[in-house]
């Protein structure tokens, strides 16, 4: 079967990663979450003091460390997902917590940022038979993908998903926390200068608040069906 590429964007927390996961899974695809490889520089940056008290981002400093920034991906043999890594630690844990995220879309904004990253994601993707999610993916990254899907859901619906996530996980959480973050990462994610978060001309919308993770998984399987090459 001709391997084809699939490109999955959308508002933060509402089931990207879940639905690229397993489909990937499904088809035997490369999955890459990117929104873990900004998540990977931003907590770098945390690391190396380069954010001003204001949350604003050092940029000088930055630009010169980012040739010291190297993100992979491993696969988990116990779990089959992948594992973030930077500079060979493996950061899974690290970069999901409420610190990263409330530091993370600054980041993604500054552009040599975005033009490194999104060249790294090119190569990894060139062979297709690839399932990639973040926000830009069917818009710049890989505007020739064949299959293109824009995921959205209530602010509200993908804030208790979260909440629920960190509880079940041991982490701390505090659900309006968690809303006016999700809401803030909207906001600047589709407001940013450099490819803002939109859905592409030629994606399919699925808003799934009220799906099921098995619904939706049937639904994005159909998808890739309707969308492989004849
Ligand atoms: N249809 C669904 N119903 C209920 N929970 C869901 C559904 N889809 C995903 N979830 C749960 O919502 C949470 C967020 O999902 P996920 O991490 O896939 O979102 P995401 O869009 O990739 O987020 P991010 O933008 O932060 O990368 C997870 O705990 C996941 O299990
Ligand atoms: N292609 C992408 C992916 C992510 N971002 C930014 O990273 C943040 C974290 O991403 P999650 O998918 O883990 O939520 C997100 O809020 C964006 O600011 C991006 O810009 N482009």
């Amino acid at each position: 079967m001709k391997k084809i590429t699939i490109a999955i964007d959308g508002f933060s927390s509402c089931g990207k990663s879940t639905m690229a996961k397993a489909l990937a899974k499904k088809l035997g695809y490369v999955y890459i979450d990117t929104g873990a490889m900004y998540r990977a520089v931003t907590l770098f940056a945390l690391r190396h003091q380069l954010f001003n008290a204001d949350g604003t981002v050092k940029e000088k400093e930055l630009k010169t460390l980012m040739p010291d920034i190297h993100i992979r991906f491993q696969l988990d043999p116990s779990t089959g997902n992948p594992r973030t890594f930077l500079n060979g630690e493996c950061v899974e844990k690290e970069i999901r917590g409420m610190e990263v995220s409330q530091h993370v879309s600054p980041i993604a904004a500054i552009p040599f940022v975005r033009e490194a990253l999104v060249a790294q994601q090119q190569t990894m993707g060139k062979e297709k038979g690839i399932v990639m999610d973040g926000r830009d993916i069917g818009t710049t990254v890989f505007p020739d993908a064949e299959l293109k899907i824009f995921v959205t859901a209530s602010a509200q619906v993908r804030a208790q998903r979260r909440y629920d996530e960190l509880k079940a996980k041991g982490m701390p959480a505090d659900f309006d926390d968690i809303l006016k973050n999700v809401q803030e990462r909207d906001y600047i994610d589709t407001h940013r200068e450099v490819s803002p978060l939109k859905k592409a001309d030629d994606a399919v919308e699925l808003d799934n608040s009220k799906l099921t993770i098995a619904e939706q998984d049937q639904w994005l399987y159909k998808q890739y069906l309707s969308h492989l090459p004849v």
